[in-house]
């Protein structure tokens, strides 16, 4: 496993997205790693040969693939697209890990499930994506399953950071220049700190328990989009500058489920670790 430098070597796919900078921001704090990341325009996983031409030079025991189409209103109008990176990308990696004995550390979305159940959704939960983006994930798990033995997928829901695209951001900007902002309350889920998914997948690599497959990591807790909202504004101190309006109606061109919230026992016990409550993350973030 150890490479001749005795640390453990790791690709990072799409390294410029919103969990590729959290991974490369607490890279410092493992310093038994050496992960190299590659932004889109260095490796595009839809490229077998540039996957090939990274491989030929170097060697990696894990690939964590951060890479991923994720625009979920757009996929509905080029669902080529989503499925291209989503799926055809991921079974070229897992292709690629396969060969090199590579551990493949993919990260799949609440979004698989049709949303209507009314527990939180366990990894033996049967998925059934209703938009483009969660049948391109599901497409790209199912590649992962039938090649590889040797992966972790970690589905997780409503990724925040001070990186990239993401609810949080949009909301912290509306507030900058709008009076009223109206959210739906139609969609259930767990809001999560990418960074905190950033600390736990290196510390999974550091566990190294060999126990592959599938797994639900979230913060802990749930949360309408409006819940979400109001909290941000709330810990940020603009909650008195902004009407804050409930809607069940918000328009949109994809579908998403009305109930997405991850059961997260499965991590717990096999990694013993506690995820934190989303509220509690949420607020260590905002005033730090
Ligand atoms: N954001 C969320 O709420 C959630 C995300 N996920 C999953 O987590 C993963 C990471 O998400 P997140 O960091 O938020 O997403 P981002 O959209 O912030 O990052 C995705 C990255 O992938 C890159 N990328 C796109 N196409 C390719 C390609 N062909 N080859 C290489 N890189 C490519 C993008 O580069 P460029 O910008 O140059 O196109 C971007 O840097 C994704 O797989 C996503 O499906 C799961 C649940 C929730
Ligand atoms: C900006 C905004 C959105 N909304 C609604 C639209 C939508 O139903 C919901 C969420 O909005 P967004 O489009 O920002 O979030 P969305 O792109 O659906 O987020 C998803 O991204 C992908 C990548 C995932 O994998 C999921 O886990 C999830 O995080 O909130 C409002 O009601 N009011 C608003 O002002």
């Amino acid at each position: 496993m150890y490479n001749e430098s005795n640390k453990i070597k790791i690709l990072v796919t799409g390294s410029n997205g919103q969990l590729g900078q959290c991974l490369q921001k607490i890279e410092q704090n493992y310093t038994s790693l050496e992960l190299h990341f590659y932004k889109s325009k260095d490796l595009d996983i839809t490229n077998k040969d540039a996957i090939s031409q990274v491989f030929k030079d170097d060697s990696f025991d894990f690939v964590i693939n951060c890479a991923g189409y994720t625009n979920v209103e757009q996929a509905e109008k080029e669902s080529e697209k989503a499925f291209l990176i989503n799926e055809e990308g991921v079974r070229n990696l897992a292709q690629t890990c396969k060969k090199q004995n590579s551990i493949l550390i993919h990260i799949s979305t609440d979004y698989v499930f049709d949303g209507k159940k009314e527990t939180p959704y366990t990894e033996e939960d049967i998925p059934n994506p209703i938009n483009e983006y969660g049948k391109s994930k599901l497409a790209g798990e199912q590649c992962i399953q039938e090649i590889l033995e040797t992966f972790f997928i970690i589905r997780t829901s409503w990724l925040y950071s001070e990186f990239g695209h993401n609810f949080f951001k949009t909301i912290l900007k509306k507030s900058e220049t709008e009076t009223e902002l109206t959210i739906t309350t139609s969609q259930k889920g767990t809001p999560t700190n990418a960074n905190d998914l950033a600390t736990f997948i290196l510390d999974l690599i550091l566990i190294n328990n060999q126990k592959y497959g599938i797994y639900h990591f979230s913060n802990s807790g749930e949360a309408t989009w409006y819940d979400f909202a109001k909290e941000i504004l709330s810990v940020s101190g603009k909650l008195d500058t902004i009407t804050l309006k409930k809607t069940d109606n918000y328009p949109t061109f994809a579908q998403r489920p009305k109930y997405s919230v991850l059961n997260i026992i499965k991590i717990k016990h096999i990694f013993t670790i506690s995820p934190i409550e989303w509220k509690k993350t949420l607020s260590q973030f905002l005033n730090k």
